[in-house]
């Protein structure tokens, strides 16, 4: 039987093992946790990240690293600010047969790096290959095998079909892509733009304020990318407008809690650390705000955002600065 080992015991970490449970591999999900781990292997079950949501026979929790030494599909699901750190301790364990999936959302905070960009520099004359993983999905719609699609992204097409055939099984349907920027950037900036929703919604804004934060998102996502080296189609995509529309209108996702609780005039220091540490658009908020002032492009919404997470800002002087900015031409994908 195939092997596949999945770094993070999180929601997302845990999904993403049963699923790979679910297309015949046996699987290693890896958890820091030793306790937890134990928990976990014991009640078949994440109770502390994936409840109700049971693991197959095909899944074993272990917080032992060593055990991941020759398996050949590796998957990276722990947050943005613990990817250089578990890449690192992953050294020892990995060779030229080992492939890795990077399915974290975010970019790494002081560089400012993609999350492949940290993969391969750590990693990346160890690794046969890599591929980036993203798209619109709830872990625990995933979890519960409900009908999602998602993107598999490298520059190299049969790379990218190498590793997007290990999740082609249902109730996935995975695409692929040859521009790991454009949809690793979709997939941060997705979670800023979250947060601006879910604090409209907080504040009793409406649909027409969440629908003109989504479009104007993707704008600013697309402006970002392109400047990056992405591709604009692909911002239209799976990993931008598809994750964006997912995160702004689903209740699921912890980034437009976040923003929702923010709305409600709950003062940034009262937040619960747990949701502030899990909504990955905090800290890509703060990366993306010296990314966007580095590159010369203009991102409103997450700049914004930026001054009420990070400054104080009361979100009502946000909106309103907002829809006070100087009218011009609708130009969606390459303008302002
Ligand atoms: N939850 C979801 O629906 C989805 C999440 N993602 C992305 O996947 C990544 C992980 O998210 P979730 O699993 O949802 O987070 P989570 O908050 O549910 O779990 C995070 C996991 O990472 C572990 N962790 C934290 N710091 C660590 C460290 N320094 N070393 C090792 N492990 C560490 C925690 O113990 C926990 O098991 C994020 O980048 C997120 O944006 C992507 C798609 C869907
Ligand atoms: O990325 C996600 C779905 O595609 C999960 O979003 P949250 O991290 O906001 O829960």
């Amino acid at each position: 039987m195939a092997k596949a080992a999945v770094m993070g015991a999180g929601a997302w970490g845990t999904a993403l093992a049963i699923h790979l449970a679910r297309c015949g591999f046996e699987v290693l999900l890896w958890d820091r946790d030793q306790e937890r781990a134990a928990a976990a292997q014991q009640a078949r079950e994440n109770e502390a990240y994936l409840p109700g949501v049971p693991l197959p026979d095909g899944v074993t929790v272990s917080a032992d690293l060593s055990r991941v030494a020759g398996v050949p599909s590796l998957v990276l699901a722990v947050p943005s600010a613990a990817l250089r750190e578990v890449a690192g301790a992953l050294k020892p364990y990995v060779d030229g047969g080992t492939w890795a999936a990077c399915a974290t959302k975010g970019l790494e905070e002081g560089s400012g790096k993609l999350m492949h960009e940290v993969l391969v520099e750590v990693l990346g004359d160890r690794l046969g290959g890599w591929a980036i993983l993203s798209g619109p999905s709830f872990a625990d719609e995933v979890g519960r095998g409900l009908p999602t699609a998602i993107t598999v992204a490298q520059p190299d097409a049969q790379r990218a079909e190498k590793v997007a055939a290990w999740f082609r099984c249902d109730p996935l349907r995975v695409y692929t892509s040859d521009d790991p920027v454009g949809v690793e950037l979709g997939g941060a900036v997705k979670n800023v733009i979250a947060i601006a929703a879910g604090i409209a919604d907080g504040m009793g804004l409406g649909y027409n304020a969440r629908a003109a934060l989504i479009t104007r998102g993707l704008a600013e996502m697309s402006r970002l990318g392109v400047a990056m080296g992405g591709h604009a189609e692909t911002f239209a995509g799976l990993t931008g407008l598809g994750d964006l529309v997912l995160t702004c209108t689903g209740p699921l996702s912890r980034n437009h809690q976040l923003g929702e609780v923010l709305g409600q005039g709950t003062p940034v220091d009262r937040v619960s650390p747990a949701l502030w540490r899990r909504a990955e658009g905090v800290r890509a908020a703060r990366a993306l705000h010296g990314k966007a002032a580095g590159l010369g492009v203009d991102m409103p919404i997450t700049e914004q955002v930026y001054r009420v997470l990070c400054e104080g800002e009361d979100p009502r002087r946000a909106v309103r600065s907002l829809m006070q900015r100087t009218p011009k031409a609708e130009r969606p994908l390459d303008g302002e």
